[in-house]
């Protein structure tokens, strides 16, 4: 399975909290012995199913319970009939607990790892490091981990592949790079944060027999974004509703060479649902911007008394500003006076950099407001608003969405293959279903307006980012590589539509 098609609620834990479920479920009475078992099963059972012409296999054994899966499914293959030579990265003798039991149940040789042959192999089974990784690997075992990744032979990993943090994501020292990853109970973040979603493969989850209750209690208010999260907040479709109910858009267009962003996000917000949907332009992009729209609405916003005639009018509520609006203080100042109101406002691109030298005074605006506000950074717009935070190496990418959103008060989306949205009441989600190639120009505009379009049909802000990062991730997968923005925004599909 791939994580495109992963469905239900699924919780994610950081490596220590999994230890401690791990702990906890062994203290009620759980067999640890057994879940290991079941472990390695799985381990040798995804070795069987997606290689089942290899002829022999290697198994690398690290020092801890990771090593003793790997004993575990070494067993498993060789009770079906496959050769396998195991490889230790320590003296066997050096096993504790579980770990060592899986050694004295393994009936085989056990080679140092300083000996790797891998020639008369053809699946490397990968069990040196999983949750317990913390520090980078080095030496002889960095080492053999190199021979490993240039002999290029598909390596199945467990829990997570070696080198890999399970809590950033981050290749400590080296790495391998898996075609699958087989975890347990949950998944960890480095199964989907980059860089280590691209290590892992297709990643399967398997149920090794801790209780759900153990998993609830170390729950660390972090899922994968999935439509099960937030299915009873899609709006529906009304058939007394008129158009007004479904909400009233607007979006910054900039001066007159800089229009086509803000019509992509007006674009994607109609398909998205939005009731009504107007492009606010200076005087000197109402000419560009009419020759192109129908469906939306234009009007001259060009002074701040403009924007405070505009506000008169309660049924605009919500705005996108900042793609291609430009980078200055008049930015600052729209931005200020909706978040002032009680508009839902979408900050994304030149709406973001305006703020960097004086990110403390948007902060507190939107804790002096009443308005949900949604930041949409990517890393280079992050590290303006929060440069420490991007600075801060020890910090994974769900920490720092999170530390962003507690600290600006706003729901942050932050972006990349591996978005991750955060709410400052500490609610986390990341983000799997965008393909590579919705990386293209005014890919942005398009998730800013689908955010306004579910906005402004009163869909709280986490939630409405959460759907519209996943929208846009769909629409991606179904238009398929190639895709232009233009493409994008006409094959939104509103979400009443995509999640009937
Ligand atoms: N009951 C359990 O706790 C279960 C654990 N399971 C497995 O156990 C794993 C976690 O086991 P552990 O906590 O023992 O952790 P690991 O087996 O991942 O690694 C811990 C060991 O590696 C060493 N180490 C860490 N980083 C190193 C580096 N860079 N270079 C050299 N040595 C390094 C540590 O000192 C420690 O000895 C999971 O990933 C999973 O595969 C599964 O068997 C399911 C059940
Ligand atoms: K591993």
């Amino acid at each position: 399975m791939t994580v495109s098609e992963i469905r239900g609620h699924h919780p994610i834990l950081t490596p220590k909290a999994m230890g401690e479920v791990d702990r906890a479920a062994i203290q009620s009475g759980i067999d640890g012995y057994r879940l290991m078992l079941i472990a390695g099963a799985a381990i040798s059972a995804c070795v069987l199913e997606h290689y089942p012409e290899a002829t022999g296999a290697i198994v690398l054994c690290g020092p801890g319970n990771n090593g003793g899966d790997g004993y575990v499914a070494a067993r498993g293959l060789a009770e079906a009939g496959m050769p396998v030579r195991l490889y230790s990265s320590v003296d066997p003798e050096r096993l504790k607990g579980d770990a060592a039991t899986a050694r004295d149940d393994w009936q085989g040789p056990i080679h140092s790892l300083a000996d790797l042959d891998w020639r008369d192999s053809e699946i490397v089974i990968d069990a040196l490091f999983g949750a317990g990784l913390d520090r980078p690997v080095e030496g002889a075992v960095a080492e053999a981990m190199m021979t490993v990744v240039s002999s290029e032979l598909p390596v199945v990993a467990a829990d997570l592949p070696s080198g890999v943090s399970g809590r950033t994501g981050e290749v400590q020292g080296v790495a391998l790079s898996a075609e699958h990853t087989v975890t347990f109970a949950t998944y960890k973040p480095g199964h989907f944060l980059v860089p280590g979603a691209d290590y892992c493969g297709d990643v399967h989850l398997i149920d090794i027999g801790i209780p759900q209750r153990e998993i609830d209690a170390h729950d660390q208010n972090l899922w994968l974004n999935t439509p099960e999260i937030w299915s009873d907040r899609i709006p529906e479709p009304k058939l007394s509703g008129h158009k007004y109910s479904k909400g009233h858009l607007g979006v910054f267009s900039g001066a007159f060479s800089h229009t086509g962003a803000a019509r992509l996000a007006a674009h994607s917000a109609l398909r998205a649902g939005a009731g009504l949907v107007t492009v606010l332009a200076p005087a000197s992009a109402i000419a560009s911007n009419a020759a192109h729209l129908t469906a939306i609405m234009l009007r001259n916003v060009s002074s701040d008394e403009d924007l405070d005639a505009l506000l008169q009018d309660q049924r605009m509520n919500g705005f996108v500003l900042g793609p291609g609006f430009g980078v200055g203080e008049k930015t600052c100042g729209f931005a200020r006076t909706i978040i002032s109101t009680d508009r839902a406002l979408v900050l994304d691109a030149d709406g973001l950099t305006s703020f960097k030298d004086n990110a403390e005074d948007l902060f507190s605006a939107i804790a002096d407001g009443a308005a949900p506000v949604i930041l949409t950074p990517h890393a280079g717009e992050f590290s303006r608003l929060f440069p420490d935070l991007a600075a801060d190496t020890e910090l994974s990418k769900v920490d720092r969405a999170r530390m962003a959103a507690d600290r600006s008060g706003a729901v942050v989306l932050y972006k990349g293959a591996d978005t991750v949205i955060a709410a400052p009441d500490g609610r986390a989600v990341i983000n799997v279903n965008a393909p590579p190639w919705l990386a293209t120009a005014g890919s942005g505009d398009c998730l800013a307006g689908i955010i306004g379009a579910l906005l402004v049909q009163h869909v709280p802000a986490f939630e409405a980012a959460a759907i519209a990062a996943y929208m846009h991730g769909e629409a991606g997968m179904e238009l398929g590589e190639g895709l232009t923005a233009d493409d994008l925004a006409d094959g939104i599909l509103s979400p009443s539509v995509l999640f009937e």
